[in-house]
């Protein structure tokens, strides 16, 4: 335990963290806590062969991350349980925690608990972290309005096809590969973004892990509205670009773990967040329009609407 705890407290708010029963925090009246938990399971969403115990740990912590910015949350603490192949050492474990302590580090994020076991076989990283963001400013899937602008933040597909890269089914220049690999692995959790939406009036948001469809289908369903993206405006990096490659369109909407954010806010105010994602280095991009219901997601192509399928990941399929 010695090696995991932090050495300094990042949150003032902390009254015990790792070293008793549980761990202790205070709160703020006039802000709603916010909590969540994502699990990532050697096999599923990572191999061993492929990722370093150092980028396991960065990334089972920046996809909750995520999701407390999707909230439109600022991340506070996180608790980690892990089930621990016996064939790990104990360096390789500090190791994922020093990963996750390279996400946490600059967000203030302290460590205040968790649990550690031991397995027969594939390692399973779960981890809660609990953010806080200030009442009537939390960013829900259900606030998605007919006349809303659809937007994504950054760049999708990237991850999708770096994935496809890790695993030796595509051949990108070195560049390209090595950004592309890079958006798998180190998927940066938009939390500036998060906050940026997080101040206007009202915005539907979601972060994209099981891809653009999926999660848009998910704010369609919430809302009770209908979304029409336009396909052509679907932002590409230029690695993405530079590979030219016929599944990049399924890689965009369908790949996943992009842990970008996408939702929707009023037309009148969108030019006015897009400019203040611009001033913070980030790309916001306008790819559709909300109708009225009934729910569903379509692309235009042709001059007639397609749905988009909810198709995305799926664990059980
Ligand atoms: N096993 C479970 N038990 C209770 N709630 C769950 C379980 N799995 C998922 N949820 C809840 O269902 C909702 C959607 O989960 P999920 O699809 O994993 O969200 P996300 O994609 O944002 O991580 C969340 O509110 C989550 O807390
Ligand atoms: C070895 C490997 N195969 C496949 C994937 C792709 N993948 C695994 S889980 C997932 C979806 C996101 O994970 P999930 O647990 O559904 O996240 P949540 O929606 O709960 O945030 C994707 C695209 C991967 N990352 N690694
Ligand atoms: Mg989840
Ligand atoms: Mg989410
Ligand atoms: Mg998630």
């Amino acid at each position: 335990m010695s090696r995991i705890r932090q050495d300094e407290v990042r949150q003032s708010g902390l009254v015990e963290g790792i070293g008793d029963d549980a761990a202790l925090y205070g709160t703020k009246s006039d802000y709603l806590e916010v909590v969540c938990t994502d699990t990532m399971v050697e096999g599923v969403h990572f191999l061993k062969e492929l990722s370093s115990p150092k980028e396991i740990g960065y990334k089972g912590l920046a996809v909750n991350v995520s999701d407390v910015a999707a909230m439109g949350g600022v991340p506070k603490y996180y608790l980690v349980a892990i089930a621990v192949p016996k064939t790990w050492s104990e360096q390789e474990l500090a190791e994922l925690y020093a990963g996750m302590d390279e996400l946490a580090e600059p967000l203030r994020i302290d460590l205040i608990g968790g649990d550690t076991v031991s397995t027969s076989d594939k390692l399973v990283l779960t981890v809660t972290v609990v953010g806080e963001v200030k009442k009537g400013k939390q960013r829900l899937r259900k606030d998605a309005r007919p006349g809303d602008a659809v937007f994504v933040t950054g760049t999708i597909g990237d991850s999708a096809a770096g994935l496809q890269a890790l695993l030796g089914n595509l051949h990108p220049d070195r560049d390209a590969a090595s950004f592309l690999i890079n958006r798998h692995k180190r998927p940066v959790p938009q939390v500036k973004a998060g906050q940026i939406m997080s101040s206007a009036d009202r915005v539907s948001l979601n972060d994209i892990s099981d891809g653009l469809a999926s999660e848009l289908n998910e704010i369609s369903e919430s809302s009770c509205v209908k979304i029409v993206i336009d396909k052509t405006r679907l932002p590409m990096s230029d690695s993405m670009k530079s590979l030219n490659h016929e599944d990049a369109e399924k890689w965009m909407l369908f790949g996943g773990e992009d842990f970008e954010l996408t939702g929707t806010v009023s037309r009148a105010v969108f030019t006015d967040l897009q400019k203040r994602c611009l001033a913070e280095g980030i790309l916001l991009t306008e790819i559709g329009r909300v109708e009225e219901g009934p729910a569903g997601v379509f692309f235009t192509e042709d001059g007639k609407q397609t749905k988009l399928e909810k198709s995305g990941y799926n664990h059980f399929k």
